[in-house]
């Protein structure tokens, strides 16, 4: 009995061996690390942890609610173990511009975790190591972007709104009757991106490759919701592995999808009609500097962004559509004051366009709102310290994690004092223009080195989509629905727990 009991001790698999001796030497590690930084190191306080997963399972469905308590007790800066990395959260604008903007060379890493090393196999630009090549690489698109959302004649515009006319009658087609709004929404915030990305299409939702790359993303979302654990628990793809191999199936998919578009832009490529994103791209590709080749940056990483721009794009602006559509129908009255501005500057005779944003502060305003109540993206991309570096006075050291709580500044109570109201008129001075000072505290985009580099774009989607929305349909809660909860679903980006609206078309 003894005997057969040793022997299956020993028989046991590889993985399991691996598994355990990574446990041991992580635990080693971790305790070592910890006994060695406590002297050397003045690092932020913070709660006890676990070995081996540290405070990931104190962090529950809202991480950002957990993080809020934790500020009462710890302050503005404080650590937690994030299974096999040391973090430190950052919250309010004081900490969070320190890092990102004054020490930003020291801030704006990403940390090595497994998703990341293995998108576009390191080479992704959103979370791609800090240094030479990515600063040359993030200049490159940066320009790529700016220069595409101000061409003359580019279809921006044109695309942008047709989206926003087909959630209308889609919305419309539903009669009186409610119904979930967000299916329509994901679909419109797609097809806007795949068209900025590869082109206009009036026909987009016939389009096969169109249906594919759909089909991918929605798995590539179901299978990332809550993230993915081998990310801050290294040691657990040997227990998981699927959490590898799935990761790599579906943005193999995603590889091979892109490599065909591009194939097909080149062929009709011309440099004198950069007709989307893709040939901006091919473009740049096309006229690397001698510096930019020096630091080491090549073609295929620059037409590889394609994949990133693709990404962030599209469940960004899904969300706070979502947002929008169930505040507006949370809080008539303010939908009213912003259709009767629209109403009164553009009217029913054309759509809205952007030379038409400067008259429309109320509009700008419920979108500052909408940004800063639903905090689309709370906490923003994971950054990591690129050196030993310090902020608000505490010692961190590099290679730490560092998650920035823009949802503890857009709730705030010191700076908005009521902030779980609604309340757009925040924004406003009392001649009826924007606050600017109010404004700059929506960093909706996060600040800094990695500050969204679609920012510009963004801005000029949601602006238009919202705009043509409220023009052309009046938003409602569903006679008999209770009050709306307005809770947050937490994934990746923070969406509305899923509602019911009803839609009449405004004539
Ligand atoms: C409502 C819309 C959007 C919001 C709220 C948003 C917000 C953000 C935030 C908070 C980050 C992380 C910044 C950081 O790590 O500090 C980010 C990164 C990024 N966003 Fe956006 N974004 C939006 C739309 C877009 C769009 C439309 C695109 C592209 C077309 C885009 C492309 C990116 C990229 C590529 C990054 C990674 C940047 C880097 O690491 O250098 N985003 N975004």
């Amino acid at each position: 009995m003894v005997v057969g009991f040793e022997s299956s001790i020993w028989n046991v698999s590889r993985e399991v061996k691996v598994t355990a001796a990574v446990f041991a030497v992580t635990l080693v590690a971790v305790k070592l690390m910890s006994s060695l930084s406590k002297g050397r190191y003045k690092l932020p306080p913070g709660p006890r942890n676990f070995p081996l997963v540290g405070y990931l399972p104190f962090l529950g469905k809202h991480p950002t609610v957990v993080f809020s308590s934790l500020r009462k007790i710890y302050g503005d800066v404080f650590s937690i173990q994030m299974g096999s990395f040391p973090a430190i959260v950052l919250n309010g604008m004081d900490a969070i511009k320190e890092a990102l903007v004054t020490k930003g060379d020291d801030f704006s890493a990403r940390p090595p975790f497994t998703t990341a090393r293995l998108l576009n196999e390191g080479r992704n630009f959103g979370f791609a190591a800090f240094g030479p090549i990515w600063k040359a690489h993030r200049k490159i698109v940066s320009n790529v972007m700016y220069a595409f959302s101000n061409a003359r004649n580019n279809p921006i515009e044109d695309i942008i709104v047709s989206e926003a006319i087909t959630v209308v009658e889609e919305f419309a087609a539903h009669g009186n009757k409610p119904f979930q709004p967000s299916d329509a929404i994901t679909m419109a915030a797609s097809s806007l991106i795949y068209q900025l990305c590869y082109g206009r299409n009036k026909n987009i939702r016939e389009d096969p490759d169109f249906a594919s790359t759909l089909k991918n993303g929605q798995k590539f979302r179901e299978f990332t919701s809550t993230g993915n654990p081998v990310d801050v628990m290294p040691w657990l793809r040997f227990i998981m592995p699927w959490k590898v191999s799935t990761f790599l199936e579906i943005t193999g998919a995603a590889g091979v999808k892109r490599t065909k578009k591009v194939e097909e832009h080149k062929k009709t490529f011309d440099e004198e009609h950069l007709r989307d994103i893709t040939d901006g791209l091919i473009h740049a590709a096309n006229h690397l500097s001698d510096e930019d080749k020096a630091v080491g940056l090549d073609s295929t990483r620059v037409i590889e962004s394609i994949d990133t721009i693709f990404g962030a794009g599209g469940s960004t602006i899904a969300s706070f559509l979502d947002w929008s559509v169930l505040l507006m129908a949370a809080f008539p009255e303010i939908q009213e004051k912003v259709f009767q501005e629209i109403e009164d500057v553009v009217g029913q005779s054309r759509y809205p366009s952007l030379a038409d944003r400067s008259r429309l502060p109320m509009v700008e305003a419920t979108i500052y709102e909408i940004f800063r109540f639903s905090c689309p993206v709370p906490l923003a991309l994971p950054h990591a310290t690129t050196c030993d570096t310090t902020v608000q006075g505490y010692d961190v050291p590099e290679g730490t994690v560092v998650l920035v709580n823009l949802y503890s500044v857009f709730h705030d109570q010191k700076t908005w004092g009521d902030p779980e109201k609604f309340r757009p008129e925040r924004f406003l001075l009392d001649n009826g223009q924007l606050d600017k000072a109010k404004t700059e505290q929506v960093i909706a985009f996060s600040l800094g080195r990695r500050r969204c580099v679609g920012e510009y774009l963004a801005r000029m989607e949601v602006f238009l989509a919202f705009t043509t929305l409220i023009q052309r349909c009046r938003l409602y809660k569903p006679p008999g629905v209770p009050e709306y909860t307005l809770g947050r679903v937490f994934r990746l980006g923070c969406d509305p727990e899923p509602y019911e609206v009803c839609a009449a078309r405004r004539e």
